[in-house]
């Protein structure tokens, strides 16, 4: 447990965002604000790490403070089930796109544009409003943040604010009720989103019915793998150019995000897209016309052996956190009869640190991130250690692997040979 003082806080946050202010003036960025027109990500690039370490500290040291200041009670009192009711709200009933992004609206005007009670419409945004959501510049007005605003240009992050809050949300709620009705779970169906939905069907099985959900769901994900640390940026790190004019099967490759990134920036390969036949059937119109004659889609279960054989790579970016230890070890043998000799299987996916590695809030996004796991498949996040029991498990005589640090989610190689490289990337050490 960190036992800084509230004034020893105070100073890391002070030299720390002197840092970044200097470094952020002294390039002609802009300061990080809320008004609408702000840039709405860090303009810290990733070739400054040391700035991206002073932003780290000044976040991680601020909610400390601001939790040492609460003390234990109100600090407890403090997580509140409300923050999600307002931005469901608002996503559901479309209000952020009711409002002009330079314009303004009265309460009784959203009321009306949006057929919600007023009083509904008050409560709703002036809770948003204490989280920089929306802003009232007069009484009964209300103007864009940049953060509302984001939620009306950028279909990505209301589609992920929608997914949480009506997916997630609910599973998460019903996840207690699943651990006391299923104790120990493998299985991706006895699960809170299950129970939620009151079905005995798994996560992608309720999504593939309903294509308005597969699709919001999808899309929220493509705005998750551009968050820090998990954007495609990390895909090229695998040394693709060894494989020249090879095929890539991107397996589970949802629309396509990670080939589209990977065919732009090596010419010679190929890729085949796999994934159920509702997310394929949407992955064609995702895909740049210069690119699509190199990029293919094709539905497959990976709970089944893999039909295409004989590929140079079969890629698997975030799918084993999405499944069990027994589902992915079938996944992992579903594979073998296709391998030819000399086949890679790259895995990008998470590596879990040891508990105090990370900085606080990004250790808190992977440990949530374990957390949706149980609550949507019964799966789970792994560390080094568990990765090794995996692969021995799958077939511990043919499966060898390496680990190498790096930054971003992990690589996992797996040739089938003896001299088998594997790479791996921590998240951010
Ligand atoms: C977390 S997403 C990862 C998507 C993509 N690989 C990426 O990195 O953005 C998991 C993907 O696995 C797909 N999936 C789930 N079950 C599947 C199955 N049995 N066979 C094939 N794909 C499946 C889902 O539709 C979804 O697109």
């Amino acid at each position: 447990m960190d036992t800084s003082s509230a004034s020893e806080l105070a100073t890391i946050i002070s030299v720390n965002t002197a840092k970044i202010t200097e470094y952020l003036t002294s390039r002609g960025l802009a300061a990080p604000s809320f008004h609408v027109d702000a840039p709405n990500r860090s303009l810290i690039p990733s070739d400054a790490p040391e700035i991206e370490t002073a932003r780290s500290a000044v976040i991680d040291a601020t909610l400390q403070l601001r939790d040492l200041l609460l003390g234990p009670k109100e600090y407890l009192m403090s997580f509140t089930h409300d923050w999600l009711l307002s931005m469901q709200a608002i996503v559901r009933f479309q209000i952020a796109t009711s409002i002009p992004i330079h314009g303004e609206k009265s309460f009784t005007e959203i009321a009306e544009s949006c057929s919600l009670d007023e009083l509904d419409v008050r409560r709703i945004l002036r809770h948003a409003m204490t989280k920089r959501i929306f802003y009232e510049p007069r009484k009964g007005i209300v103007a864009h943040t940049a953060a509302s605003r984001l939620l009306v240009e950028d279909s990505q992050m209301s589609d992920w604010v929608g997914a949480s809050t009506d997916e997630l949300w609910q599973a998460a709620s019903q996840t207690v009720n699943a651990m006391v009705k299923y104790p120990g779970s493998q299985e991706p169906n006895e699960t809170g989103f299950a129970i939620a939905n009151n079905s005995d069907k798994s996560v992608f099985e309720v999504l593939s019915q309903d294509m308005f959900r597969a699709k919001r769901f999808g899309n929220a994900m493509k705005a998750f793998t551009e968050g820090t640390g998990f954007d495609l940026q990390y895909v090229d790190n695998y040394p693709w150019k060894e494989i020249e004019n090879g095929t890539v099967v991107d397996v589970g490759g949802s629309h396509g995000f990670a080939c589209t990134k990977l065919a732009s920036s090596f010419p010679g390969l190929k890729f085949i897209v796999q994934d159920l036949p509702s997310v394929v059937a949407n992955g064609a119109n995702s895909v740049p016309a210069e690119l699509s004659r190199r990029i293919e889609f094709m539905a497959h279960d990976f709970l089944k052996e893999q039909p295409i054989k004989n590929a140079d790579v079969y890629f698997f970016r975030w799918i084993f956190h999405n499944w069990s230890d027994k589902y992915c070890i079938q996944i992992l043998r579903n594979l073998i009869p296709a391998l030819k000799n000399g086949a890679c299987i790259v895995i990008n996916d998470n590596v879990l640190l040891k508990p105090g590695t990370l900085p606080n809030w990004r250790e808190e996004r992977l440990r949530s991130m374990d957390l949706t796991m149980l609550e949507l498949q019964n799966s789970r996040e792994r560390e080094l250690e568990d990765w090794e029991k995996l692969f021995a498990a799958a077939d511990k005589s043919r499966l060898e692997w390496k680990h190498i640090k790096g930054i971003g989610l992990a690589y996992i190689t797996i040739l089938l040979s003896r001299f088998l490289q594997i790479i791996s990337r921590i998240y951010y050490i």
